[in-house]
């Protein structure tokens, strides 16, 4: 079982797949997928994306510039770190938000000592505003952390249950693999991540789980090690 986790969660995470918004029973759903693993003491970080509210891509399309575009993307990461940050403590956990982003009373600025000092506290230690720079994704920003705050395991929970030899969503004849290095996801393009994120991870011999995060129970079972979704790996 690992012990200390990264889970990068989509921003859709909080308003269902391909919505925009707030649907707090998809907040409820993701507070109840958490408290399974909360109640095994894995410590927990998470990156959430802004895809309920901004990606620069979408705005791009408006006539935005990319590195404005950006920023408003970086802002909706916080806006959804506070708002999970509600809903995990009306719930009963503790946790913290932590960002260099913005100057806000419930963002703390983030340092590693009290990074580590919260995890002992048994916080789940949340990570807004991606990595402070436009032209990056919260999956980057989700490599970074993970390795900064010595993660076992990156868990990139999302919309598709693991890593298909093509685009799922388009390709209705594509299959699922289960285990993939690192170099070949990078060579092969593969979409599901950053090649940015892929090769932070590799460079530190970081793990990565993708999970189909609509999936009841499927964050558990990654956190114990069962089969499920697709594993990279790093090269020996
Ligand atoms: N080879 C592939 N295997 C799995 N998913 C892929 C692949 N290529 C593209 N995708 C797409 O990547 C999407 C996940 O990436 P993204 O939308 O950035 O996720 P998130 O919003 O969770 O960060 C999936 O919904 C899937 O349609
Ligand atoms: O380091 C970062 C992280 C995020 N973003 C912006 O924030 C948006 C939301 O993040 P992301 O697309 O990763 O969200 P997700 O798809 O995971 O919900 C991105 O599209 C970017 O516009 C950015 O500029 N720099």
């Amino acid at each position: 079982m690992y012990k200390k986790i990264l889970l990068k969660l989509s921003g859709e995470a909080l308003s269902g797949e391909g919505k925009k918004g707030f649907d707090t029973n998809f907040s409820n759903y993701l507070v109840s997928e958490l408290k399974k693993v909360y109640d095994l003491n894995v410590k927990i970080g998470i990156v959430i994306g802004a895809g309920n509210v901004f990606r620069g891509k979408e705005l791009e399309l408006e006539g935005f510039k990319t590195k404005m575009a950006d920023q408003l993307g970086m802002l909706g990461t916080v806006m959804n770190s506070i708002y999970l940050k509600h809903f995990l403590d009306k719930n009963g956990f503790k946790s913290i938000v932590f960002s260099n982003t913005v100057n806000l009373p419930s963002v703390m600025p983030f340092k590693y000592d009290l990074v580590d000092f919260y995890f002992e506290q048994e916080y789940i230690v949340i990570f807004a505003g991606g990595t402070s720079n436009p032209l990056f994704t919260t999956d980057t920003a989700a490599a970074l952390r993970a390795v900064e705050m010595d993660a076992e395991i990156l868990i990139k929970a999302t919309k598709v249950n693991g890593i298909y030899n093509k685009d799922p969503k388009e390709f209705p004849d594509s299959y699922k693999i289960d285990k993939i290095s690192f170099s070949d996801a990078i060579s092969q393009d593969i979409k599901v991540m950053d090649t940015e994120a892929f090769s932070i991870c590799q460079r530190n011999k970081l793990p990565i789980i993708i999970i189909n995060f609509f999936d009841k129970g499927s964050l558990l079972k990654a956190v114990k090690g069962e089969e499920i979704g697709t594993l990279v790996y790093p090269e020996d």
